[in-house]
């Protein structure tokens, strides 16, 4: 049986005095992608947002390998072996993209070089664009980009939110190779997408995500043959 990199239990946050997640259980094992969906304003932003510790949960619980998260700063969270790769504002558009993957070695500037190496090892596309600013990409560049910049942590475990977003057809192809790819080297990912069926095709399991709260989970096969999921979520009918 994997080992659980991941855990919420009861995880409830929102902003203000608005609360968007509610009772939040989930277990992300070790090696596995888990593909969250559901329909725009469920609060799928939120929920990664608070297990990176950009949102402070109001109740419940977030361990990364058993050990308590919740209420964590961000920075504090990223070094404990998680990285979070947000939708928007995810690059320094002023930086190179070298420049920006060196940033992302903050935890440890010295492995800086090393890691980046790696890196661009699985990012080969970004190789002849490391010269080029951020702001200067094309979109999905800009998304490898960041990408690129959460692998610097060398993470266990890492919250993407839509990497596919915006993205043409062809770059979502490419994403969601990448995506497969970092997996395959042992990553446990937690990932956001829009993308439903894409998203849930390289997907162990999936968690449908409405009103805040868990709907349904299982396994990812079992999501995509469900006929309430196809209708509702996948705009497709089994
Ligand atoms: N910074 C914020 N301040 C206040 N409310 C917010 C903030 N960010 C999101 N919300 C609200 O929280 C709710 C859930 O938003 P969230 O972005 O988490 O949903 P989502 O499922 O990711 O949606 P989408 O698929 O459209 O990205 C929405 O009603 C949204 O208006």
């Amino acid at each position: 049986m994997a080992e659980t990199v991941l855990a919420t239990r009861s995880l409830t946050s929102g902003y203000g005095k608005a609360v968007i997640c509610q009772n939040v259980t989930l277990d992300l094992c070790e090696g596995q992608i888990t593909c969250i969906i559901g329909p725009n304003g469920a609060g799928k932003s939120t929920l990664l947002k608070t297990i990176a510790g950009v949102v402070r949960p109001i109740s419940g619980s977030v361990c990364i390998a058993r050990r308590e998260i919740a209420g964590l700063p961000a920075a504090s969270i990223a070094r404990s072996g998680m990285a979070y790769v947000p939708q928007e504002a995810n690059v320094f558009r002023q930086l190179t993209t070298h420049e920006n993957l060196t940033m992302g070695a903050w935890t440890d500037p010295r492995r800086a070089e090393a890691t980046c190496a790696r890196v661009y090892g699985m990012f080969p596309d970004l190789k002849p664009l490391r010269r080029v600013r951020a702001g200067n990409l094309s979109g999905g560049q800009r998304q490898m980009v960041a990408f690129g910049m959460a692998m610097m942590l060398e993470p266990q475990v890492l919250l993407l939110d839509e990497p596919s977003a915006g993205l043409s057809p062809l770059m979502v192809r490419q994403m969601f190779d990448i995506v497969r790819r970092v997996n395959a080297q042992g990553v446990a990912i937690l990932m956001v997408e829009q993308n439903a069926i894409e998203g849930l095709r390289i997907a162990h399991r999936g968690i449908v995500m409405a009103a805040g709260r868990v709907a349904l989970e299982g396994t990812a096969q079992s999501l995509l043959a469900s006929n309430e999921v196809s209708e509702l979520y996948l705009g497709t009918r089994a």
